[in-house]
């Protein structure tokens, strides 16, 4: 037997390799001697870096950057297995764990750091940067980011504009001539949480900037800074970003990346499915298991397990994928229909949600070792693959 395991994390409890090796010692108690690939999988938020590193054997880097304050912080990223991927979450140098009710203020906040950040990868030799966008503190467009890889955002007196959203509006032109010349040969590829524009009732400021401190007020004014921002982007570098999908992501730092780098926009599952080659991993697989901390109707807007049960039925057919999630939310039904064969609860009763999240390992081993004693009572039967 060849079982394939590409759980998410089960955020607050497991990291997707914990899930994974638990998932594998419940498979061992039943198929001592299965061979089983482990894949710890993510879908570009919170936890992809050290899904990729752990799945590529890579290795976790840090780097002293900026905070979205203007305070020096430690920020981790990944260098991946094959020595030349790094993959960055802008939460890591600018999100929103930095800021209190009390200093949350996005006219302020920066993402000068995601910038640096950016700069140490490349100082390690990075040539293609995987960038995680979401959680940001921030409401910049990116600006702080594309300062550190030394654009010049220039005031009408000629000198630079200071960092934060709330600053832009005095942008009167672009110099990008002594932009980090190391950006011209570097792939960029965003991986965003969600696919909002830059400005308008559905752009960065309007939807995300409350949650990042923002009065209504503000909320204006910040929209009407990177509408301002986007005309001088388009006007200067002949670039059109505002309406692309995915460019209000992290307070517009999307847009910032598609102006300033040569970004294009994926769908995270979609990169962490590409570099851990789990296509052809599961080829010859008798059965997937995926999984991650709860899973309901959003589950099908590309989140790991619908992304792994869609490239696992592109790739092979009818093989079984089989999903251990923590709570199984409303709306699951829909997920039988798009590639999901089977969802476990690993929950064994009722308890408390310190409870679950303490004994969340062994109750994921114990759901494993059930779903494979069913596999090889059905194998009996003559009825599994
Ligand atoms: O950081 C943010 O603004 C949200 O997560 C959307 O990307």
């Amino acid at each position: 037997m060849k079982f394939v395991l590409a759980p998410d994390s089960f955020k607050g409890s497991l990291t997707a390799k914990e899930a994974t090796l638990a998932m594998k010692r419940g498979i061992q108690t039943v198929y001592p001697d299965a061979e089983i690939e482990m894949i710890p999988m993510a879908d570009g938020g919170e936890g992809t870096v050290q899904s990729l590193v752990d799945a590529t054997h890579g290795q976790l880097l840090t780097a002293t950057v900026t905070n979205p304050l203007g305070h020096p912080t430690l920020a981790t990223y990944g260098l991946l297995g094959d020595g030349h991927t790094a993959v960055i979450e802008m939460a890591a140098a600018s999100g929103i764990q930095y800021i209190d009710d009390e200093t949350a203020n996005p006219l302020v906040t920066t993402t000068y750091g995601t910038g640096e950040l950016m700069r140490a990868a490349m100082d390690q030799g990075a040539t293609q940067l995987i960038l995680g966008l979401g959680g940001s503190a921030t409401n910049d467009g990116g600006a702080g980011m594309a300062q550190a890889l030394g654009v010049q955002l220039l005031k009408a007196d000629g000198t630079e504009v200071a960092v934060g959203g709330g600053n832009l509006s005095e942008l009167v032109r672009i110099d990008a001539s002594r932009r980090d010349p190391r950006l011209d040969k570097v792939e960029v590829i965003m991986a965003s949480d969600v696919t909002n524009p830059l400005t308008g009732n559905t752009g960065a400021s309007v939807v995300f900037g409350p949650q990042k401190g923002a009065t209504p007020d503000q909320v204006q004014r910040l929209d009407h800074n990177l509408a301002h921002y986007a005309e001088v982007v388009a006007r200067d570098l002949g670039i059109e970003v505002a309406e692309i999908p995915g460019s209000g992501a992290a307070g517009g730092l999307g847009a910032g990346l598609l102006a300033f780098t040569s970004a294009t926009v994926e769908r995270g599952v979609e990169i962490v499915l590409e570099k851990t080659h789990l296509r052809d991993r599961v080829k010859d697989a008798d059965v997937v298991f995926t999984g991650e901390g709860g899973m309901d109707f959003q589950t099908q807007y590309g989140k790991t397990p619908m992304g792994v049960a869609q490239a696992v039925k592109q790739t092979a057919g009818d093989l079984p994928v089989i999903a251990l999630v923590g709570k199984i939310g409303q709306g699951t039904e829909v997920l039988y229909e798009l590639g999901i064969d089977a969802i476990f609860s690993t929950v064994p009763g009722v308890e408390t949600l310190d409870q679950a999240i303490s004994e969340a390992g062994s109750n994921v081993q114990k759901t494993a070792e059930n779903v494979a004693r069913l596999i090889r009572a059905m194998d009996g039967c003559g009825t599994a693959r």
